[in-house]
């Protein structure tokens, strides 16, 4: 089993947990159910920001600890500030020591879109997504059918989320493209054994239909990648670590975008 099934097992765990406590309709309840989501896409291609997703990341299963110590709505802040198009901030608690909380921390200290990362498998964590503020959620392509990708982006489109999916190879695009979807992010790290690779992302952006906003996500920690990734024909970059590993998360980005 590798770790993309450990996490999944895990997850159908926690989501029959969470809807033992929190009731569909107390989510529906929730004061941020009622907001009109923030454009992906708006956030994205405006001339004001660059196109970065800024993703707060305490841990991960291939690096261990990241950043122990990092206050999130102050980290959010700083990256909102230096230009960041979108925040992802990891929700899921095993693997990578998030929380709902740091969710809701970045969503009240920010104004501009946030993705609730984590491994969604049931509809009911689209609604907790909504719930907890967020206005994007990531479909991982290789934990899901083509038929769930389909039902779940129109179930989240249909709250008025943005919906991302993430491919990691041609395979896994071809069979999961559906209307349903806003963006298209080519994930350079393999989830299931953690090998990275910035030539995936070359590798097939040219396959992804220009219907759909195009992102390059992990492994990125070059100023100069992102302008390769821009004339290849990428909208957006999801950078974690490479920020996170720094005491200033907030400083570091500041650094990395002065020399995009
Ligand atoms: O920290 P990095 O290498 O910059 O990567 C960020 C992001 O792409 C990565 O955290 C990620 C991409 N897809 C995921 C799916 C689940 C959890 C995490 C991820």
């Amino acid at each position: 089993m590798n770790i993309l099934d450990k996490i999944v097992l895990r997850k159908k765990e926690e989501v029959a947990a969470a809807k033992a406590l929190v009731s569909v309709q107390d989510l529906e309840n929730a004061v941020h159910f009622k907001r009109t989501p923030h454009s992906f896409k708006d956030f994205l291609l405006s001339a004001d920001r660059t196109g970065i997703i800024a993703e707060f990341k305490r841990r991960s299963p291939s690096k261990g600890l990241i950043n122990g110590v990092a206050d999130v709505a102050e980290v959010t802040q700083a990256y909102n500030s230096a230009g960041a198009s979108a925040l992802s901030v990891l929700t899921d608690v095993d693997f990578f020591g998030g929380k709902t909380e740091d969710l809701l921390a970045a969503r009240a200290a920010n104004n501009i879109p946030v993705l609730r990362k984590d491994f969604m498998i049931d509809e009911y964590q689209i609604l907790e997504a909504k719930a907890w503020g967020a206005d994007i959620i990531l479909l991982i392509a290789s934990i899901l059918t083509p038929q769930q990708i389909n039902d779940f982006g129109k179930f989240a489109q249909n709250l008025g989320l943005n919906v991302l999916l993430e491919v990691h190879n041609l395979e896994e695009l071809e069979r999961s493209i559906s209307p349903n979807l806003d963006a298209i992010g080519v994930n350079n790290r393999n989830l299931a054994d953690f090998t990275v690779d910035i030539q995936t992302s070359f590798d097939l952006v040219n396959k992804i239909p220009d219907e759909f906003l195009k992102i390059s996500e992990s492994a990125i920690s070059n100023p100069q990648t992102i302008r390769e990734l821009k004339t290849a024909g990428f909208n957006g970059f999801l950078i974690g670590e490479n920020f996170m590993k720094t005491d200033n998360p907030g400083l570091a980005i500041q650094q990395f975008v002065a020399e995009i």
